[in-house]
């Protein structure tokens, strides 16, 4: 039986970001990932502080997690990382969720392929900005776009951008010009991912929200686009596992 490292599972929550905010979704965290972003609000994912909370699970384990925590409440599983991309072996996973019924998120930055993203209901890929330090190799985001094109015509596809200053907006912008015709998102950097003061921390979240709102109201070039925040963090703050 082919294992995947999980970091965290957990759930029933709500997507707080992207195409699906809103919706009711189990989480499976993976372990590992290729990048090493600056602000990621999950680096206990590949930075060693959460290596005591990795596990290797097969597909039947995780499935048998989901059911202890969700019972039968849910019909939507959001699997995210760390890069989930990174593990071949989440096909086990896939076929089984989808043996039961259950639609699919995944969360990923764009950056590897494999075959099992054919039968993922909401792929999100979100390329990374300047501030983040990494550099984007578009030609794999291409590729995998161009591999689920017209594939599959119940599954969407979009692309979210992380903006935390103007050079990432410059990049977002170009992100969108260059798939136009990709359901594009803007998100809200957290540039505060310590914080315990959640009072403090949204307001100062949605003082962001609106600055982005504003720039993106004016842009004559950003026409068919969505501004979201996190949602998950202005309930939560900074919490994990929600
Ligand atoms: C933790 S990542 C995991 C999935 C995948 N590695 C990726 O980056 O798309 C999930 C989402 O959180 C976003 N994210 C990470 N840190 C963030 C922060 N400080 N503020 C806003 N969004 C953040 C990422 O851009 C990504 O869209
Ligand atoms: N509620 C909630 N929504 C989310 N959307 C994307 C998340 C992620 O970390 O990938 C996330 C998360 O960690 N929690
Ligand atoms: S790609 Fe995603 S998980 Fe990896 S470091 Fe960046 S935000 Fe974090
Ligand atoms: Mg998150």
């Amino acid at each position: 039986m082919s294992k995947v490292p999980v970091i965290e599972i957990f759930g029933p929550t709500i997507q707080g970001e992207g195409m699906v905010v809103g919706q009711k979704t189990m989480f499976v965290r993976t372990a590992g990932c290729d990048y090493s972003c600056s602000w990621c609000d999950s680096s206990f994912t590949w930075d060693g502080s959460g290596k005591h909370l990795i596990v290797q699970l097969t597909a039947e384990e995780i499935w048998a997690e989901l059911k202890r925590l969700g019972g039968n409440g849910f019909s939507f599983v959001t699997i995210s990382g760390g890069n989930p991309a990174l593990l071949r072996h989440l096909d086990a996973l896939v076929v089984l969720l989808k043996e039961n019924n259950i639609k699919i998120g995944v969360e990923t930055q764009g950056s590897k392929w494999q075959d099992w993203l054919y039968d993922i209901d909401e792929l999100t890929i979100s390329p990374k900005p300047p501030s983040s330090g990494m550099s984007t190799d578009f030609s794999m985001p291409t590729e995998i776009l161009g591999k689920l094109r017209d594939r599959n015509s119940n599954q969407h596809i979009s692309l979210k951008i992380v903006v935390f200053n103007q050079e990432d907006y410059a990049y977002a912008k170009q992100v969108h010009l260059r798939y136009p015709t990709i359901p594009f998102y803007l998100q809200v950097g957290n540039d505060d991912i310590a914080s315990m003061d959640n009072t403090r921390l949204v307001s100062h979240l949605l003082e962001k929200y609106q600055a982005l709102i504003d720039q993106v109201m004016m842009d004559e070039e950003l026409k068919n686009v969505k501004v979201l925040p996190q949602l998950h963090t202005l309930v939560w703050g900074n919490k994990r596992g929600v």
